[in-house]
């Protein structure tokens, strides 16, 4: 192995509470929320079909221009009661939100910057209002940061000058310094979501991500840091150079899932895949037509199939410059909430089964029990759903999750291998199967 400083401080699962808690949450709304939610992807009438949180970048906008949108920040529809509420509806049992995007603006009154909620007409701090009412509503609060900072004087892409280091030190600092505000401020805070540490000023930065990572272990015990912070001695991410995860979970799933057939090799290490409901939008963008918006049933068989396979599904959500929903996100909310509601037992503290993936569907297999919950997608016209088990592994009986007591006909039909019939019927929403199983000889 490669003798590493800044490498990976450990390998597999963490299993200690705050863990096995982040992990039975599986899953999370994400919520994009800056100035950017303002112009929403609309600059001087032009509509920019790129993400609405890049607007300042796509239509090249001066910096003083764009950081006088603070000036018009003033989310009068802004309720984080109401928030959590629909929240809790959707069934999700945790909430990320970005403090500062890459445009730099705070959603709380930091001491290390006046580009925030305290320098807008609102002023009142943000993230403690929806720290308040997401854990009131049971749901825990993670914190997404960029380090990627548009509005800091002192930012670099990349260290290229005696000046540029001096400057990038200053601003790295500034970072340090933010990050133990928000550990220190918001002690329930349980993750933290590091993006925009791509560059190569960043990746010449390890010791600073191990830094980072150690003092917010320290102020805040238990509290858990993503993949995408930490760069290691040779500016390697994610993976350090010896091919370790650094960070407690893998985060490089944006806007795609692993395999459930070729990737599986996911299921050794924590990991979560963040999604944007439009094509790639995850500030508020004014016309969702530029592209394919997803259905519940589309999203809902995302959740389902990270479930499936051991990781946390992160649904972004964009509110308006005004602090509200747009109707799509809300009837996404209310869809899914009601499949929860009903089958969110197959999702909540369950995780990969080991069993291959069948056409039908996922299989998902609540922790410490003997319980196999089989998720129904594609419903066989044959109404025979195929299982194959591994070795030892010998199905008992079967039933709908919604009529428990009507057992299904399960039929051994070679080592390993059953069939469970099933009625043959139009269904407009994914089925749960419940099975029980034991440990064979
Ligand atoms: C690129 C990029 C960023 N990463 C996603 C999680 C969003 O924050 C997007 O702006």
């Amino acid at each position: 192995a490669i003798p590493l400083q800044y490498g990976a401080q450990y390998s597999g699962k963490r299993t200690d509470d705050a863990m096995n808690k982040w992990r039975s949450n599986r899953f999370g709304q994400f919520i994009h929320w800056g100035l950017y939610a303002i112009p929403g992807g609309v600059w001087n009438g032009k509509t920019y079909n790129y993400a609405a949180e890049f607007l300042k970048a796509s239509a090249n906008v001066p910096s003083a221009t764009w950081d006088s949108l603070m000036y018009q920040f003033n989310p009068v529809k802004f309720d984080a009661k109401q928030w959590a509420k629909m929240a809790k509806k959707m069934g999700v049992k945790y909430m990320t939100i970005t403090t500062k995007h890459h445009e730099g603006f705070c959603l709380w009154p930091s001491k290390y910057t006046d580009f925030s909620v305290a320098g807008s007409p609102y002023k009142k701090d943000i993230l403690k209002q929806l720290v308040e009412a997401y854990n009131a509503e049971g749901i825990d609060v993670n914190f997404y940061y960029s380090v990627l900072d548009w509005h800091h004087p002192d930012w670099r892409n990349d260290i290229k000058s005696p000046q540029d280091s001096v400057a990038f030190k200053r601003y790295l600092d500034f970072a340090y310094n933010q990050l133990k505000e928000l550990a220190t401020n918001y002690p329930t805070v349980k993750a933290f979501w590091f993006d925009g540490t791509w560059d190569n000023s960043v990746k010449k930065n390890g010791k600073w991500t191990y830094e980072v990572e150690k003092m917010l272990k320290e102020v805040s015990p238990g509290v858990i840091v993503n993949s995408r912070l930490r760069a290691d001695d040779y500016g390697k991410r994610h993976k350090d150079s010896n091919g370790q995860l650094m960070g407690d979970y893998e985060s490089g799933y944006e806007r795609r899932l692993p395999d459930p057939v070729t990737d599986t090799a996911v299921t050794r290490w924590d990991w979560e895949a963040c999604m944007t409901i439009p094509e790639n939008q995850w500030g508020y963008h004014k016309d969702w037509t530029v592209s394919h918006v997803k259905s519940p049933l589309e999203l809902l068989e995302m959740l389902v199939h990270t479930t499936s396979m051991g990781g946390n599904f992160l649904l972004n959500f964009g509110p308006t410059g005004n602090g509200d929903f747009r109707k799509e996100e809300l009837d996404i909310a209310t869809v899914i909430g009601n499949w929860m509601g009903k089958y969110g037992d197959a999702i909540w503290n369950c995780d990969y089964a080991g069993m291959k993936k069948e056409d039908w569907g996922y299989y998902t297999k609540k922790k410490n029990s003997n319980q196999l919950n089989m998720v129904v997608f594609n419903w066989p016209s044959s109404g025979l759903l195929k299982v194959r088990t591994p070795r030892g592994m010998v199905l008992d009986k079967a039933s709908f999750v919604d009529a428990k007591g009507n057992a299904l006909k399960v039929e051994e039909i070679a080592d390993n291998q059953y069939l469970i019939q099933v009625p043959v019927k139009l269904y407009t929403s994914p089925q749960v199967i419940q099975v029980d199983f034991h440990q064979g000889a």
